[in-house]
């Protein structure tokens, strides 16, 4: 048995997925009504990675993106930035040319993102070049493929690989959720991520439907913690693909707290991937219409 196997071997990943969706129930039952507070909304802000993954994307385009995020801090200095810009990886260098604030991150989808399909020299090749450029962070999607016909060891090797390449930029890991179906399958695919390396791990990439789901959330805030019990290590989780009102936001909120408590409440460990959900905080935050970005 190869040492991916023998990891999963000491977790419990036979999961019932009624059961998950009757403990997310439960989860929001609780804790919804007394999270949704600016409070909160101003933490969950702070926790996004600002999404730009359009075929549409250009230098100008995300040069003026960048500029928002500029902007944002001059004209809020009363409120935390977002955590990161995140881009496709050929935009590291534009965003790095024009980002002028030291807490907001650079953070690039790479290796053949969204579908992982391509060689492994390629994803390295590609991750490599974005670090270069000024990537801080590195998101990339497990080879789905490899991982549902059980070819664990290819799927973890290729990450570890990339994970050298990432050097000293984070590396979040991508479980496609909605292409894995069942809880069974997103909690060893959580494991095995982390066991290759995986700082942070991420539900979606926001191209494929379903895209991130509380259920999804509930089983890999499950697999952090049993990790963290077991190795000591904390890996940090990031929802994304999909979340696009303050409402949905606490929700990952509410599971993230009940699951992983306080610690876990940082944007070094929680983040919140998504392309149109800035704008809905703040409005919550103001308490009218605002359309910053
Ligand atoms: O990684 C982030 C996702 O691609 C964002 O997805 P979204 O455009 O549905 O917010």
């Amino acid at each position: 048995m190869d040492k991916y196997n023998e990891a999963l071997k000491g977790y419990i990943t036979d999961l019932n997925d009624e059961t998950v969706k009757q403990s997310v129930e439960k989860i929001l039952r609780d804790n919804l009504a007394k999270n949704s507070n600016t409070e909160v909304y101003k933490f969950l802000f702070g926790c996004i990675d600002l999404t730009t993954l359009k075929t549409t994307d250009s230098n100008t385009s995300v040069a003026a993106f960048t500029k928002r995020v500029n902007d944002f801090e001059n004209e809020h200095p009363d409120m935390k930035n977002v955590a990161a810009i995140c881009v496709y990886p050929n935009f590291a260098e534009i965003v790095r040319m024009n980002l002028e604030v030291s807490s907001v991150n650079i953070a690039c989808v790479s290796a053949g993102f969204p579908s992982s399909q391509t060689f492994s020299e390629i994803k390295v090749a590609e991750t490599s070049m974005a670090v270069a450029d000024g990537a801080d962070e590195i998101d990339i999607v497990i080879n789905v493929g490899d991982f549902l016909s059980g070819e664990y060891e290819e799927m973890c090797d290729e990450i570890e690989e990339i994970k050298e390449a990432c050097r000293t930029a984070h590396m979040k890991v991508i479980l496609e959720t909605g292409a894995l179906k069942t809880a069974s399958n997103i909690k060893k695919a959580a494991i095995l991520s982390m066991y290759s390396g995986a700082d942070f791990i991420k539900t979606s990439t926001g191209k494929l439907e379903p895209a991130a789901t509380l259920e999804a959330a509930y089983v890999m805030c499950q697999a952090i913690k049993e990790y963290y019990e077991k190795t000591g290590r904390k890996v940090g989780f990031k929802p994304a693909g999909g979340i696009v009102t303050s409402e949905d936001a606490v929700k990952y909120y509410c599971i993230v707290s009940e699951i992983l408590g306080k610690e876990w409440l940082t944007r070094d460990l929680f983040r919140i991937g998504a392309s149109r959900l800035a704008n809905n905080l703040l409005t919550s935050i103001a308490g009218k219409d605002i359309k910053f970005f």
